[in-house]
């Protein structure tokens, strides 16, 4: 039974004089939500073209399902989904003529198009051609194309890359409902919001290395940002609390303090009678952690 449905093991891939990749360990487990986030030109995409078997490892080992993906092999390659940063399409087909087509290729099941169409709401656009489709519509429609012979691994490369806020945010909740599907995705994005909601472990890749992987909970407590507490509290409470601490703030949504030590700040809350029951604490983002953590080059 193969426990990693992903794994690199002194990963080396170079062209000419240029290390695209150097010594790069990763180890994906099944099932997980795995984000490999990084700078341009880090080397996100020269990576998953190696453990997909698009590229040959200069040296190190790749197994994909317990296989080398090198030189490529049909059979492993219908077992995963591409969502490629640059996906090809049929663009003169409707989008149901384009799936109804990638499912054909695979022998995968047709019917199974109507459930991607329906998951990835996609039922208004069937019928058009899929070039005067919307950037967010194709995004969506990579994904259901790399998903429609239901691969056990789904690689999506920046799957929302160019999408306005609103089509970023609904393709996210997508995403994250689509690991109901139990598979494993490996994922790459420059947007820390996107792998703090979707995913369980990250990777960090920089200049062609793993520097750092975690799960996105204590990528963040590593970075000891401290806490933000929260209190709904009404005006009179608020006076308490700012003579109390010195880093409060006072905002419309209430009276927030800025703290490395939150139990105690509980402890002289309670003492000094101020209404707790409706405090929300939040030990900041991904986003903060990684700046931080960038800067102190760690
Ligand atoms: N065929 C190639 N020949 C030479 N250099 C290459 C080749 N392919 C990629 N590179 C270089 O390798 C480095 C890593 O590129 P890659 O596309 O893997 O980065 P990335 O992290 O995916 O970047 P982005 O976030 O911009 O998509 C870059 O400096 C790129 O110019």
């Amino acid at each position: 039974m193969v426990r990693y449905a992903v794994e690199a093991q002194d990963l080396h891939v170079t062209i000419g004089k240029k290390n695209l990749l150097h010594g790069v360990n990763l180890r994906v487990e099944k099932g997980s939500f795995h984000g490999i986030i990084g700078p341009n030109g880090a080397g996100k995409t020269t990576l998953f073209d190696t453990l997909v078997g698009f590229r040959e490892a200069t040296s190190g080992t790749v197994r994909l399902l317990g296989e080398d993906p090198w030189p490529r092999k049909p059979s492993l390659l219908a077992r995963i989904g591409i969502q490629p940063q640059h996906p090809a399409f049929f663009v003169r087909m409707t989008l149901k003529e384009h799936l109804d087509s990638v499912a054909r290729i695979f022998g995968a099941e047709p019917s199974y198009v109507n459930v991607l169409i329906d998951s990835l709401h996609l039922d208004d656009c069937v019928n058009t051609r899929v070039e005067n489709l919307s950037g967010g519509e194709r995004q969506r429609l990579a994904v259901a194309s790399a998903l429609v012979h239901k691969p056990e691994v789904l690689f999506l490369d920046e799957p929302t890359s160019g999408l306005d806020p609103s089509a970023r945010k609904s393709l996210v909740e997508l995403l994250h409902n689509s690991q109901l599907l139990n598979l494993t995705t490996l994922y790459t994005t420059h947007y820390l919001d996107e792998a703090e909601r979707l995913c369980d472990v990250i990777s960090v890749i920089d200049s062609g290395e793993i520097t750092y992987t975690d799960t996105p909970q204590h990528f963040i407590s590593q970075a000891n940002l401290g806490s933000r507490i929260l209190l709904p509290a009404a005006l009179p409470q608020a006076d308490i609390v700012q003579k109390l601490f010195d880093s409060v703030v006072v905002t419309n949504e209430g009276v927030e303090i800025s703290t490395h030590d939150t139990a105690q700040v509980f402890v002289k809350l309670n003492a000094a009678g101020v209404d707790t029951s409706g405090a929300w604490v939040n030990n900041g983002r991904l986003e903060d952690a990684f700046l931080a953590m960038t800067e102190r080059g760690q």
